[in-house]
């Protein structure tokens, strides 16, 4: 079993005690996320120091920060697979940091995972790798009722219906990314971590895997919590970008906001070579998108960003 695959596991194991939670209300606060003063450290080496971050609900959240900066330790801490050595951290207002390991909180089946390998089971076929954490949070759901659902979660994803009796291996990069997400959604989550979502994927393949997130947020009204390094999944779909440097979050905001900032990080990637790419790339998208509308609609269009006359 490899790493992903054992944090998976151990996602699984964890949220197996959450079984009783049972029926819960959607949240309804503005932030689903909330940490403060996190400090994570691996024996002399401090990750993070004094970490803060809100996530908004319904957001999708891109989070940035140069290789090793702690992106994926901070999403581990938020989901509760890495223990902080301080600071709070609350998903849906309750408190991951001081719950016991075994303790039921009933947040851990509203949350889906999308690590950054996939971590499929390759013994098991995608509808079965679906069905995994189906099994572990309702274990009396019948199996024809289990099918039909990793059946749709698998469609849902992007997928066509035979790839539900497919091995992982049996599937090409984009195709075990949508299985992956798949599996993330088979509890139906209010909440979605996404590690690096189109690392590996062509740019068209990329491109659909981001429609589909911004797709799937708009639909099922989810968060969207998205370690990404692809600057084009950062101005096409996030709402919003925290940047982490310096052991921190050193900035939050949306991508033209952060563009305005002098902090020389964020100025070599998003002002850089590829950054004015990926700029030049939207702008030239959202032309197109326009150059196809009769003109009416356009007018149409522009006149309801006028903000309405007060009367
Ligand atoms: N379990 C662990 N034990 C020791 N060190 C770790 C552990 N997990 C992560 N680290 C270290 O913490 C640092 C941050 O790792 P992390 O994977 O969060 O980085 P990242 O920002 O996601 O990087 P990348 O963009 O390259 O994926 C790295 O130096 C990594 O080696």
């Amino acid at each position: 079993m490899n790493d992903e695959q054992q944090d998976s596991t151990a996602g699984e194991q964890t949220g197996s005690r959450d079984r009783a939670a049972g029926q819960h209300e959607r949240f309804r606060g503005e932030y689903p996320i909330v940490v403060e003063g996190l400090v994570n450290s691996f024996g002399e080496q401090t990750i993070h120091d004094g970490l803060d971050l809100k996530v908004r609900r319904g957001e999708i959240l891109g989070v940035v920060g140069g290789s090793g900066t702690g992106k994926s330790v901070l999403m581990r801490s938020i989901i509760g697979l890495q223990t902080p050595a301080e600071g709070s951290i609350e998903v849906f207002g309750r408190s991951i940091t001081d719950a016991e390991p075994d303790e039921n909180l009933g947040v851990r089946n509203r949350w889906g995972v999308l690590f950054q390998g996939g971590a499929l089971f390759s013994t098991l076929t995608v509808g079965e790798n679906v069905q995994v954490p189906l099994k572990q949070f309702y274990p009396d759901l019948d199996s024809q009722l289990l099918e039909e659902i990793a059946r749709y979660k698998v469609m849902l994803s992007g997928l066509p219906e035979e790839a539900v009796a497919k091995y992982p291996n049996e599937l090409s990069g984009g195709m075990r990314k949508r299985a992956g997400l798949a599996r993330a959604l088979s509890l139906d989550p209010e909440l979605l971590f996404l590690d690096e979502p189109t690392a590996g994927l062509d740019p068209i393949g990329a491109s659909k895997f981001d429609k589909l997130t911004l797709e799937l947020k708009r639909t099922l009204g989810l968060t969207v919590f998205l370690i990404t390094h692809d600057l084009d999944t950062l101005h096409e779909i996030c709402d919003r970008v925290a940047v982490i440097a310096d052991k921190k979050v050193i900035a939050i905001d949306t991508v033209p906001k952060l563009m305005e900032l002098d902090h020389p990080w964020i100025q070599e990637y998003f002002n850089g070579p590829r950054g004015r790419a990926a700029l030049t790339a939207q702008a030239l998208d959202e032309l197109r998108r326009h150059m196809e509308m009769p003109i009416a609609a356009q007018t149409v269009k522009a006149l309801d960003k006028t903000p309405p006359k007060s009367s």
